[in-house]
């Protein structure tokens, strides 16, 4: 038997600029869920409306800016919709991830100020979209999978740019930045399954700087 053939890549390039980290966040998995746990308790997620409608996920933040839609447009914001208070810190755990993530892929200075949580269900999906709400694109997009898995489209620079499908799953990270930060990239719709630690959910962090 060839073990090694058994192995996960650890680096799987997707793009100049643009790599998929398999299990990367598995070793702190003990810390960050019980974390992220905790935050979504006190901060339930909420479908948030867009121009395009109501989006299939719901969402919550963490950092000094949060990610808010309503039906005019979506903006970062420094305090919650629901009650004006500012959103809570992003745990160490989940700092210390995302720039270890984004040391690996090439971007050895990134400290994110705003971490957005996308809880998909059965169904749920994000169509391709570009992260262009940021100041500074030469900062990276750190993007971690958790619960059941899900496949994530990442496209090219224009919309009509096939992309490829990543079967991402729990523990697996994404990067990208440098020329592929305004890559197209999104979210087909996720089919029922269950997880251990997760039951059926997909959970999403995405972590950047947003100022
Ligand atoms: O859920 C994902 O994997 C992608 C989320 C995303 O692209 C976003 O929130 O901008
Ligand atoms: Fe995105």
């Amino acid at each position: 038997m060839d073990l090694f053939a058994e192995q996960q890549p650890e680096f799987v390039p997707l793009a100049t600029g643009a790599c998929w980290l398999p299990g990367f966040a598995l070793p702190v998995m003990d810390t960050l869920w019980p974390a992220l746990q905790q935050h979504l308790c006190q901060h339930p997620p909420q479908q948030m409306m867009t121009p395009m409608g109501l989006m299939s996920v719901r969402t919550s933040s963490m950092g000094d800016w949060g990610w808010v839609g309503n039906a005019h447009g979506y903006a970062y914001s420094a305090t919650q919709p629901d009650t004006q208070l500012p959103w809570p810190a992003i745990p160490p755990v989940i700092l210390e991830l995302a720039a270890a993530a984004a040391r690996k892929a090439g971007y050895p200075d990134f400290v994110p100020d705003s971490c957005l949580i996308n809880v998909y269900e059965a169904g749920s999906k994000m169509g391709l979209h570009q992260d262009k709400d940021e100041m500074d694109f030469s900062q990276p997009i750190v993007s971690l999978s958790l619960g059941i898995p899900a496949i994530f489209l990442f496209g090219g620079a224009r919309r009509t740019d096939k992309p490829v499908k990543i079967p991402l799953q729990h523990g697996d990270v994404v990067v990208w930045g440098g020329v592929s930060r305004r890559f197209y990239h999104g979210v087909a719709p996720v089919k029922a399954d269950s997880h251990p630690l997760l039951g059926s959910k997909r959970i999403n962090l995405t972590l950047r700087k947003a100022k």
